[in-house]
């Protein structure tokens, strides 16, 4: 048979697919899924558990007029692959390249940007009530996972939708598997729906009247309803207004097609529960999804293998070794994740101490919340959360944590850029928004050593306190056996130079040391953004002519503009150059090169810094006035 991919330019053709058609295009699809995230690195069993739902959808509904809303995004790629990029997949994630999320300006089928979970009802419905208002006839169709929808926010827009006449279908796409296997009570709920006598027969009854297209849509309606009733007591999903189908096998093509022409014509709400498998025809994947989730480039014939020499320890693990650490020296200590175990670095904690680990499942507001609550009662709660996902629980920082000043430790991964995932994962303004909150202090460590001794320092506090650190690797510093503290509030003079002083926040502490030699610099490692070291600050501007902040992290309200309010405050008047991430979103890419593209290396550090304040010339000549 000759393939048909190639052909597909736009999901129009396949629109008239016959159902043989539509398996053979799934089988091209799936290969090259894998063929490609095998090359770029990326999302896969989500991918690879999606296929046969995206095909269906793309013959059944009218896309881009009909609008799909995927919850997270990171299950896309067939819906890339199918609307007109399959011959940039290869550029997937990388600069310059096609995201590895929906995104508006990538493409019109992309009808809503996404990457931070649980967003689809919400949007969907949205679009659904803007068509009725509108007078447009149009579906709105929002696919939704069994992890993405633990999150409030999902449950936020099923009470609101749920009261509403419009034309708006929710998919949930039930594979079982968050990251790491779900958890929660709802999770129990759909793996009730899902068990024994009730998923065969739901099946078989789905086969048989859902397979009726219209015209004898409106008799399969109700046979399929009364079947229904026979074998299912009404779901949590018919309580909050929602017509619920299901569930039915996700990768059965005669299952699925029928079923979303037969929903096509039903008034009111819909709810379809699909059942899939996460690594769907990758055995491998299959077997394990978790290490499939987001793997780096691989050799799809023999799977994921562990590097011959050991890759240098990350942010991540110096964290999780701290946290077990910690946990053997102080009983109150408890470990929380929302969702993120393995990219936290939780997993040993786990093991070990079982019964002070929780997963709240995606619930970041809920898990500082809990947090709180905990700490309340004498535990010492370490909340281990990305920045990005922290800014879920902003409120709950200020109200629940902050103003009762109870002692929870944020321990904030992924500040910073973050790289393939781009714009929707950088921890760009966690020092921002934390930094302006009273009884909350910020620590940036340089180095693996010290993320571990701030860590404990962090822990030591009576009040709340935020610890950021990047993704992957730093500068490979050896990490102290033991858990002694740094002083809190107090950075050090790293190296002792002439005329300009580099005032550093965090990890480009190294860069800079680089960018100083060539400019004999003087360079100070801050430590902390808050409290900030006031007193070597300013007797380092004393006999200095001009400051360079540096910090990866937003440069509005961020480390930068701290330095310059303790520079107001004491009336000094030098000039500042503010170095950091810019007024714009960065997109994905390898984190080095993007790094690089906007001034942060070494060599760029060097540049803007000579730029502004010249090679040898007083400052006052090269910007008079300048703050
Ligand atoms: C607000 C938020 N928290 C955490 C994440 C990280 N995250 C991405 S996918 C995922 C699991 C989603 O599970 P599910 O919706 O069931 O999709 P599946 O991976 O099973 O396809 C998590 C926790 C996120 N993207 N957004
Ligand atoms: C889609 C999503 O939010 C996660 O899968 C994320 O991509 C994980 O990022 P890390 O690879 O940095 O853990
Ligand atoms: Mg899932």
């Amino acid at each position: 048979m000759a393939p048909l991919l190639p052909t597909l330019h736009d999901p129009s053709a396949l629109r008239h697919f016959d159902r043989a058609q539509l398996k053979q295009l799934a089988d091209e699809v799936r290969s090259c899924v894998l063929d490609n995230v095998s090359r770029t690195g990326g999302h896969l069993s989500s991918n690879l558990g999606t296929v046969e739902l995206t095909v269906a959808l793309h013959h059944v509904f009218n896309t881009p007029h009909d609008r799909l809303v995927w919850d997270v995004g990171h299950q896309t790629y067939p819906h890339k692959i199918l609307t007109g990029r399959r011959e940039r997949m290869p550029s997937l994630r990388q600069i310059g390249g096609i995201s590895g999320f929906p995104q508006r300006s990538e493409s019109e089928y992309d009808t809503f940007g996404t990457a931070h979970s649980s967003t689809s009802i919400s949007a969907a419905l949205g679009m659904a009530l803007a068509a009725k208002q509108k007078g447009e006839d149009r579906h709105a169709v929002a696919i939704i996972g069994d992890g993405a929808m633990t999150a409030g926010m999902a449950f936020e827009a099923l009470n609101n939708a749920g009261v509403y006449d419009c034309k708006l279908l929710v998919i949930l796409n039930d594979n079982d598997m968050s990251i790491s296997p779900p958890v929660g009570a709802l999770n129990r709920y759909l793996a009730q729906l899902m068990s024994g006598n009730f998923y065969a027969a739901a099946k078989n009854v789905g086969k048989s009247v859902l397979r009726a297209a219209p015209p004898l849509f409106e008799l399969a309606k109700r046979l399929e309803q009364h079947a229904k009733g026979m074998v299912v007591p009404a779901t949590l999903f018919e309580q909050f207004g929602f017509n619920y189908v299901g569930p039915i096998d996700g990768h059965d093509l005669d299952s699925l097609v029928p079923t979303l022409e037969n929903l096509k014509h039903l008034h009111g709400p819909q709810f379809l529960h699909v059942v899939t498998k996460k690594g769907q025809g990758y055995k491998l994947a299959e077997a394990d999804p978790v290490a499939y989730h987001g793997p780096t480039k691989f050799d799809p014939a023999i799977g994921l293998v562990k590097p011959a020499t050991a890759p240098k320890q990350t942010f991540t693990q110096v964290f999780g070794h701290w946290l077990c650490d910690m946990a053997a020296q102080d009983s109150r200590l408890v470990g929380i994740t929302p969702a993120m175990r393995e990219g936290s670095g939780l997993v040993e904690f786990e093991q070990r101490f079982p019964e002070r680990y929780y997963d709240v499942g995606i619930a970041e507001q809920h898990a500082v919340t809990f947090a709180a609550g905990l700490a309340c009662e004498g535990l010492k709660p370490v909340v281990a959360i990305y920045s990005t996902f922290l800014q879920r629980g902003y409120d709950q920082m200020i109200h629940d944590v902050a103003i009762q000043k109870l002692p929870v430790v944020f321990a904030l991964d992924r500040a910073g850029l973050v790289g393939a995932d781009g714009a929707t994962h950088a921890g760009a303004y966690d020092i921002a928004f934390i930094r302006c909150i009273p009884n909350m202090s910020l620590a940036c460590p340089a180095d693996e050593a010290e993320c571990r001794q701030l860590l404990s320092s962090a822990f030591a506090q009576d009040h709340p306190v935020a610890v950021r650190y990047p993704r992957g690797a730093g500068a490979g510093v050896a990490t102290p056996p033991g858990l002694e503290p740094l002083p809190f509030g107090k950075g050090e003079l790293r190296r002792s130079g002439q005329r300009i002083a580099i005032v550093v926040f965090g990890t480009l502490l190294y860069p800079a040391l680089k960018a100083a030699e060539a400019l004999d610099a003087t360079v100070l490692n801050m430590r902390w953004v808050k409290p900030l070291d006031v007193e070597l600050l300013l007797k380092t501007v004393a006999t200095h002519e001009c400051i360079v902040t540096l910090e990866e992290g937003a440069l509005m309200g961020g480390a930068g503009s701290a330095v310059i309010e303790a520079m107001q405050a004491a009336d000094v008047q030098m000039p500042v150059l503010q170095l950091g991430l810019p007024d714009r979103f960065i997109e994905h890419g390898d984190p080095g090169k993007l790094l690089a593209s906007i001034g942060l290396d070494a060599a760029g550090i060097e540049q803007s810094i000579l730029e502004r304040f010249g090679a040898g010339e007083p400052a006052g000549k090269t910007r008079p006035g300048a703050l």
